[in-house]
């Protein structure tokens, strides 16, 4: 009898037990390798979880900034049974750039499936496919054909901002900004005229800054890793209540798209091309939405996909473009040396090609590589506020430069915030310093240590969408506004603390004064 009552735990302590050794047995190399690098204490079950127990966004880049301090080049990190290797070393993120297989998320990034299922959380053979389908709607042609929409809501923004230049009052810049690359986004890559600034939409900014900030939260804090508990809390509604004017906007612009008589154009490509799509088609101008309107056609993508591609870009294109901006104009406020410098440049540039700009007095993209000293001061920003890091889960073994192996079935969390402050490679990592970009020190720096649109198969595809308008909202705002704040110049951009939105936001804020640039000429000369 005795003896009886202990068989049912005895198999279940045997069963656990083999299980155990199953899982020993088939990570033996990922086990080694992490007991070969240095990380904090680990508990048993959690691992190191318990360091991300009740963090918020900005807790999120603490716990990360901390552990880089002590463990400065790579750090193992374990999650409930599951290996992650953070690192910044400059080897891991040069051969991810070279190698084709790596290319897949780890299931961190599954909370922002409540966005969209598509590219930017996709992995393996559907990753690939809906790549090659985007890919030709950023070659350079089509680029350079966003310039009269660039220009149109460029001038809607500056319009915008006028009201706030005559209160003179503090204001958020995110938000209008926002607005603009958003209506940029809907023209250039579906083409579709939204008219989000002129309706003032606001809600559309702020609902994804909600839903993003829950999206991490979410992926981070293990408190809110069960869908039942982030259910039960009532979490999970708040947060499909938040992304839903977006997918609207996506269902409404495939419809009117769709709708359309003037889709004639069935242009594209073998989709099972494997010489990949850059190589095909040069000439054609075809959208994003044209792509994917062929793509429907051709039964390669079902409508619902194609939605959620279409919200995967709105989002992508809009917010990260906006931040970058709105953190210039924070930067340039608390550093009037910079922003004199800036605008010394606009007047000459403007000078030196005079025919260039449009009706309106705006500078166009021609313009653009005319702007050097812009370029280092947008390369500077995205050095400090870029996106800190990204994951990939390890199919395949990777070899790096110096013969070490990073074992296939590694997390590896690529610290890019960390690289970019590395003193080896920064001569002032934590100050802004445009001059880190001067052409005499780009060369003289290795490659692969400025990565804000990260590296490899999954760069970023729109990195010089993202330049160029970036550059040119720049170029027209500082042309016509000075920016001003009261909060003093931020003396170490390594150790402030950050809200983790995508890119890093600043804890304070987006809060700047703007004034009309000839009437702080005319108030100096009054003066
Ligand atoms: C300053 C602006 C931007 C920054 C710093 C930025 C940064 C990045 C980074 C670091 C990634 C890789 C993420 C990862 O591997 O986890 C990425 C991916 C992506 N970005 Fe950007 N981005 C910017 C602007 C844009 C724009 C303007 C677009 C579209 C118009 C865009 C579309 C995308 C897409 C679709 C992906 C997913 C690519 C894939 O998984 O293959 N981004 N971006």
């Amino acid at each position: 009898m005795e003896w009886s009552v202990l068989i049912v735990p005895g198999i279940l302590l045997v069963a656990l037990m083999a299980r155990l050794l199953i899982y020993r047995w088939r990570n033996r190399r990922v086990l080694k390798f992490m007991a070969s690098v240095p990380g904090p204490t680990c508990i048993p079950f959690f691992g190191n979880a318990y360091l991300t127990l009740r963090v918020n966004n900005t807790g999120i880049h603490q716990t990360f900034r901390q552990l880089s301090k002590e463990y400065p080049r790579a750090v193992a990190f374990w999650v409930l049974g599951e290996p992650y290797l953070v690192t910044a070393d400059r080897q891991v993120f040069n051969a991810l750039s070279l190698c084709s297989q790596n290319i897949n998320k780890t299931s961190d990034y599954d909370p922002f499936k409540a966005h969209c299922t598509a590219i930017f959380t996709a992995n393996g053979s559907e990753w690939r496919k809906i790549r090659r389908i985007i890919n030709p709607s950023f070659r350079t042609k089509v680029l350079m054909s966003f310039g009269p929409a660039f220009s149109c809501h460029t001038k809607t923004l500056l319009q915008r901002l006028q009201s706030h230049a005559d209160t003179g009052c503090y204001f958020d810049i995110l938000t209008p900004v926002h607005l603009c690359t958003i209506d940029m986004i809907c023209e250039n890559m579906m083409g579709c005229s939204m008219n989000i600034q002129n309706r003032n939409l606001v809600s559309l900014s702020t609902n994804l800054e909600r839903s993003t900030e829950m999206c991490f939260e979410k992926s981070f804090s293990f408190m809110w890793w069960s869908d039942t508990i982030y259910s039960l809390f009532g979490k999970k509604k708040r947060l499909l209540e938040a992304v839903k004017g977006m997918r609207d906007l996506a269902h409404q612009m495939l419809q009117q798209k769709l709708e359309s008589e003037n889709i004639t154009k069935l242009s594209t490509l073998p989709l099972d091309s494997s010489s990949g799509l850059e190589d095909v088609e040069k000439e054609s101008l075809s959208t994003f939405m044209d792509l994917l309107l062929d793509n429907i056609k051709l039964g390669a993508i079902t409508k619902d996909q194609a939605v959620e591609e279409i919200v995967e870009m709105f989002i992508a294109g809009s917010i990260t473009t906006a931040t970058t901006v709105a953190w210039m104009t924070k930067i340039l406020a608390t550093r009037p040396d910079i922003q004199a410098q800036l605008h010394e440049e606009i007047h000459r540039v403007q000078k030196m090609t005079e025919a260039e700009t449009d009706q309106e007095d705006l500078f166009t993209l021609g313009q653009l590589s005319q702007f050097q000293y812009l370029d280092m001061v947008v390369k500077e920003t995205l050095r400090h506020v870029t996106v800190p890091f990204v994951l990939r889960h390890l199919s395949q073994d990777l070899t790096l430069e110096d013969g070490r192996v990073l074992p296939a079935g590694l997390r590896v969390m690529l610290n890019t915030f960390t690289l970019h402050h590395d003193p080896e490679y920064w001569e002032r990592p934590s100050e802004f310093y445009p001059s880190h970009f001067s052409p005499e020190k780009e060369t003289a720096r290795p490659k692969g240590v400025f990565l804000p649109f990260m590296c490899g198969p999954r760069i970023c595809p729109g990195n010089k969408y993202a330049t160029q308008s970036i550059k040119l909202l720049m170029a027209n705002m500082i042309k016509k506004y000075e920016f001003f704040t009261e909060e003093k110049p931020c003396q170490d951009f390594l150790e402030d603390e950050y809200r983790i939105m995508f890119m890093l936001w600043p804890t304070s804020g987006f809060n700047v004064q703007i004034k009309n640039r000839s009437k702080t000429i005319r108030i100096a000369q009054n003066g």
